[in-house]
């Protein structure tokens, strides 16, 4: 069921650039097991769209749709290339892991997933870097050095090992060697969870400076409410694999239509 607030009927922000994403009708499913149905959004520059709902609402997996690690069984995906707007099923693997490398970034929950952890943290930031064909030692190394400070990571750690640091560090080195290649479109995946909840609110603060700041495209996948509404200018409510309501965050929080959302926003959102 759509509310009067679904995706086609949400307010859109107001910008000249078109969309940088749009997703239209996504069904997916795993065996006989439905796990998206008629999903639509789309995501345009300098704004975040957070994608909420508990666990096993289908929120990872849309993502991974949406970022071509997976494919839909109906429906379209399209994104901004080179080319301009192209169906992600219409680009070759290669094609596709270079939109991933260059004009996308990718922050997992789990850093140590992304980050190799056998190399110092400036071998970790400026991979992207290199990838894209830059050589110069003292430039890269001054590239490491600037995002290791943006992050708020003191840059005598540089040399550090990724072993050596916290958690909420690990997080900040991983999101440094993501933003390093200034994405056009960045997708969370449940970045702050399993932090501390004072680290998670510094690192909450930098993701939001951070992104006002890079004018990107965001799309932010949170079961906490919280964090949502701390990043997002946009809302989307999953559950059972559909969006069931979505809209302006503070419209979707503080005046929930969905009776689903309704008890989401009562059950964790103090009053
Ligand atoms: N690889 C898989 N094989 C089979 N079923 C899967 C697989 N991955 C996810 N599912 C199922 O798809 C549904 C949606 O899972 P998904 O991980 O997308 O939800 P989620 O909202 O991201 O949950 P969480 O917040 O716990 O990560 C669940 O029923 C889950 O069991």
């Amino acid at each position: 069921m759509l509310t009067s607030s679904s995706p086609a009927h949400a307010p859109k922000p107001t910008t000249a650039l078109g969309p940088v994403l749009i997703a239209q009708n996504l069904y997916f499913q795993f065996g006989n097991q439905i796990v998206l149905r008629d999903v639509s959004l789309e995501v345009f520059p300098g704004e975040v769209l957070a994608i909420v709902g508990e666990s096993g609402s289908g929120k990872s997996t849309l993502l991974n749709l949406l970022y071509g690690n997976l494919t839909p069984s109906q429906g379209i995906v399209q994104a901004i290339s080179t080319t301009g707007l192209q169906p992600l099923s219409a680009l070759s693997q290669q094609t596709l892991r270079q939109l991933q490398r260059s004009r996308w970034g990718y922050v997992c929950q789990n850093p140590r997933d992304a980050l190799r952890m056998t190399i110092s943290a400036s071998g970790n930031i400026i991979e992207r870097r290199m990838a894209m064909g830059l050589r110069h030692y003292g430039t890269l190394r001054q590239e490491a050095r600037h995002w290791l400070e943006k992050v708020e990571i003191d840059p005598a750690r540089l040399d550090d090992l990724p072993e050596t640091f916290s958690g909420g560090m690990l997080q900040r080195l991983q999101i440094a060697r993501t933003l390093i290649s200034q994405p056009a479109l960045l997708y969370l995946d449940e970045p702050t969870s399993g932090l501390d909840v004072s680290v998670q609110a510094a690192l909450l603060d930098l993701l939001r400076k951070l992104v006002s700041k890079e004018q990107m495209a965001v799309l932010l996948v949170t079961h906490d409410l919280a964090v949502a509404r701390l990043l997002a200018q946009r809302i989307a409510v999953m559950r059972h694999g559909e969006i069931i309501e979505a809209g302006l965050a503070d419209q979707v929080l503080d005046d929930p239509q969905h009776p689903y959302t309704q008890l989401l926003v009562s059950s964790v959102l103090p009053a």
